[in-house]
């Protein structure tokens, strides 16, 4: 992470709704100009942190600052420092693109001449000029994007928070998008953008935040979760009946506990499959160290048909990150927020 300066900051948030924990003490800080990919699957809790830093939402515990302005209690202060473009364009009928922004910018309080200026310029900015005097409900999705994000930038915020902006587009209408986000931190614009998988926005983020279950799970750049990703290999032990499954998962458990000494990831990373007469497990250790596993099992009486390591590509690997289970929960919990956080498991996050 580049030590610009902080503009957005949050300090153990929590939110819970009754018994739920939708949000579990998540402590991320995002520096001036930065891109944040805020990446979770769907329920992870990236809209209740995006309520809370908007002002929409009341933490239960734990701090929200944008630029200083503390998001609890600052609403006014913060509504000036912040675009925010929700996942739902809504509904516009007959109504020109110039007049959606001027309506937007009237409410922002920006005068007819100033406002009639700077609908212009977001145009510009986002390259939709062209969609000037077109109907909003006629364009594209990629199109309505545009001026989605033009919208954002009508009172010229420092920070924008853009909520699923690749959300439905083609690949042109992705790499355009991309485009248009590194223009604007190149204008020192700080943006957070989430998404519910990896997508290809992932690349451009200077910092990557992934979420899962409410909680922080991975957080530094992208090369540093990569390598981290990279360093994991997955493993199969393919069984003889499943009533093995269960069995040899535990076991499995247990050795990893033992002998995967402080890389307690590995061992919550275990998934059974009992349909395939399966166990899978990721680990950080090298053959000859996870070789006598399988002499272990054999002296425990099981029946191995199969030992052999599977190949995993990296986007496979990066999207396990962002799916991992409640088992990991105890090893997240207790783990900073900055550097790089990594489980994974064999469940497939939707796409
Ligand atoms: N008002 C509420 N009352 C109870 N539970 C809620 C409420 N709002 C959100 N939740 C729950 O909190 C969890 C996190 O929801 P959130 O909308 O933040 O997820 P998300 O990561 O934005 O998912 P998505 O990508 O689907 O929008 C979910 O399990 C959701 O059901």
């Amino acid at each position: 992470m580049s030590s610009s300066e902080t503009v957005v900051e949050t300090n153990a948030l929590t939110k819970r709704y009754e018994n739920f924990t939708a949000l579990d003490s998540l402590t991320m800080r995002v520096g001036k100009g930065e891109i944040l990919g805020f990446i979770g699957p769907n329920g992870a809790g990236k809209t209740t942190t995006i309520r809370i830093l908007v002002g929409l939402s009341k933490p239960t515990s734990g701090t929200a600052t944008i630029a200083g302005a503390n998001c609890l209690t600052e609403s006014r202060k913060i509504k000036r420092l912040v675009g925010y473009m929700p996942d739902d364009f809504g509904a516009y009928p007959n109504m020109r693109v110039s007049e959606y922004l001027d309506f937007f910018g009237a409410a922002y309080g920006i005068g007819r001449s100033p406002r009639i200026k700077r609908i212009d310029e977001v145009l510009d900015i986002t390259g939709a000029t062209y969609m000037h005097d077109l109907y909003v409900d006629a364009l594209s999705r990629g199109m309505q994007q545009r001026v989605a994000i033009a919208r954002t930038l009508m009172h010229d915020p420092q920070v924008l928070i853009l909520d699923e902006p690749a959300n439905g587009l083609d690949p042109q209408a992705r790499i355009d998008m991309r485009v248009m986000l590194l223009r604007l931190s190149d204008m020192g614009k700080t943006l957070i953008v989430t998404s519910h998988i990896l997508p290809e926005l992932a690349r451009i983020c200077n910092v990557v935040a992934m979420i899962t279950k409410g909680k922080l799970r991975a957080f530094g750049t992208l090369d540093d979760i990569m390598r981290d990703v990279q360093q994991r290999r997955t493993f199969e032990i393919m069984l003889i009946s499943n009533e093995q499954v269960e069995r040899v998962g535990e076991i499995v458990r247990r050795w990893l506990q033992e002998h995967a000494g402080d890389a307690l990831f590995d061992v919550a990373d275990v998934v059974c499959a009992k349909t395939e007469m399966m166990v899978r497990f990721s680990t950080h250790l090298n053959d000859r160290e996870v070789a006598p596993l399988l002499s272990h099992l054999v002296s425990q009486g099981e029946t191995v048909v199969q030992f052999r390591e599977v190949a995993t590509d990296l986007e496979d690997a990066f999207l396990s990150v962002a799916n991992a289970g409640d088992e990991s929960d105890h090893v997240a919990a207790g783990t900073p927020a900055s550097g790089v956080v990594t489980t994974a498991s064999a469940a497939e996050v939707d796409a």
